[in-house]
């Protein structure tokens, strides 16, 4: 055996955008070449960095190092962790402490953190002086394959989930795979889910590599770098086709209708529920509903569950610690969903593994009666 063993590479996955491209690199030491590669990409010299409590002990200081060394000047704003902060209230913090450190136009908002950061920052990003530049740390297994790719930014409002946001494309993903390793296994799980859902939309072969490989996917190395880089692939290309979710990019809300149901239900108390389990959840139940629409065979539905149960996810609405409500409210919840069009809903369906389609006009009956049995 080889007495030297090299450090995985990092791999670039671009986003071909026009105007909007970038890149998304993803491998380990990505903090340290924070600075050069911001500097190398974007003109300004100033820089607000937002982050999280949990994240900032971590990460900041290397991240400032890095862009002090590259000659950008950074503000820090350091928010609690957690959904609730994806809040107007913690939106207008970040704006005041970005317009308070004169980030230009030029300059950028950098989110270091999970997809709460990633959404809440790049919203910010998108709106102040209309548009500065934004960039993406991810820190999170779930920022890292999903949320810091595609330019979909917000805030949770009392009435549902993501309700208040804009489209507004990063600049530049630097996806640092060292972190990863201190991500709580709970939150790893959460981010798996983002994972899975990729082969599960179209990637049957991805879907049967994760089921034969999971484990070393959270081991961590090169299959953990190979995971995460078919997942921006598997983002990107369906953003780059469908940017603003007239069509197709919907299917990357496979398990979503049902899961941010469930976040509302559980009052976004990550204690109950944390966005990938809800949709760990949701895409069972987006199953199961295919299946008793006829679309899919039941075994499908149970093939998905066995996978995601392995990896330690719930898959059970009867799993979420604490009361949920009655079938009702969580449809009340479903008719929030941003897909719905001229009051009709639209669901991620499936007719196998790897065979997901928008199905619209879904009959609001139906998913009563489905919800009633699954939560009696
Ligand atoms: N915009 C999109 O396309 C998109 C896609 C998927 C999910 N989302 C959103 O992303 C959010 C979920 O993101 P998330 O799962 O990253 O949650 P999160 O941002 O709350 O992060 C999860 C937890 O892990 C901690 N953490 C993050 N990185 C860490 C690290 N390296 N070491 C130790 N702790 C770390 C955070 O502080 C937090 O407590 C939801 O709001 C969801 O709606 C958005
Ligand atoms: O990028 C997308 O498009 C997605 O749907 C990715 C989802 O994983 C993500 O949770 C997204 O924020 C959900 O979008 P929403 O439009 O339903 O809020
Ligand atoms: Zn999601």
């Amino acid at each position: 055996m080889n007495a030297i063993t090299s450090a995985p590479a990092v791999q670039t996955v671009h986003v071909p955008l026009g105007e909007r491209a970038y890149d998304i690199l993803i491998g380990p030491g990505l903090i340290a070449r924070a600075g050069a590669e911001i500097s190398s990409r974007l003109k300004g010299r100033k820089a607000a960095i937002v982050t999280d409590e949990h994240v900032a002990p971590l990460y900041l200081e290397a991240l400032v190092a890095s862009l002090d060394a590259a000659g950008i000047v950074a503000a820090k704003v350091v928010l609690p962790a957690g959904e609730k902060t994806k809040s107007f209230e913690h939106l207008i913090t970040v704006c005041d402490k970005v317009l308070e450190a004169r980030v230009e136009r030029n300059d950028c908002v950098i989110a270091l953190g999970g997809g709460v950061i990633g959404d809440l920052s790049g919203f910010a990003a998108g709106i102040i002086r209309r548009g500065v530049r934004f960039v993406q740390v991810p820190t999170s297994l779930l920022a890292q394959v999903d949320s810091s790719v595609g330019g979909k930014t917000g805030i949770n409002s009392r009435h549902g989930k993501n309700l208040i946001g804009v489209f507004h494309q990063p600049d530049l993903v630097l996806a640092d795979t060292d972190v990863l390793n201190t991500l709580s296994e709970r939150e790893f799980r959460a981010g798996y889910a983002e994972v899975a859902k990729y082969g599960l939309i179209d990637k049957p072969d991805f879907f049967a590599w994760l089921e034969a490989n999971w484990k070393a996917v959270f081991t961590g190395g090169s299959a953990r770098i190979e995971a995460i880089a078919t997942s921006c692939q598997a983002k990107a290309d369906v953003v780059v086709a469908d940017e603003r979710e007239n069509g197709q990019r919907a299917l990357l809300n496979l398990g979503h209708t049902f899961g941010h149901a469930l976040e509302a239900a559980t009052a976004y108390d990550s204690s109950r529920l944390v966005h990938g389990e809800g949709v760990s959840i949701g895409m069972v139940l987006a199953h199961e509903f295919s299946a008793r629409m006829n679309l899919a065979s039941p075994d499908d539905a149970r093939r998905v569950e066995r996978h995601l149960r392995e990896v330690g996810l719930p898959t059970r609405m009867s799993e979420i610690p604490g009361e949920l409500p009655p079938a009702e409210t969580l449809m009340d919840a479903i008719a929030q969903d941003k897909k719905v069009k001229s009051g009709k809903l639209t669901f991620i369906l499936t007719r196998g593994i790897g065979q997901s389609f928008v199905a619209d006009d879904i009959p609001a009956s139906e998913v009563i009666s489905f919800l009633r049995e699954k939560h009696p």
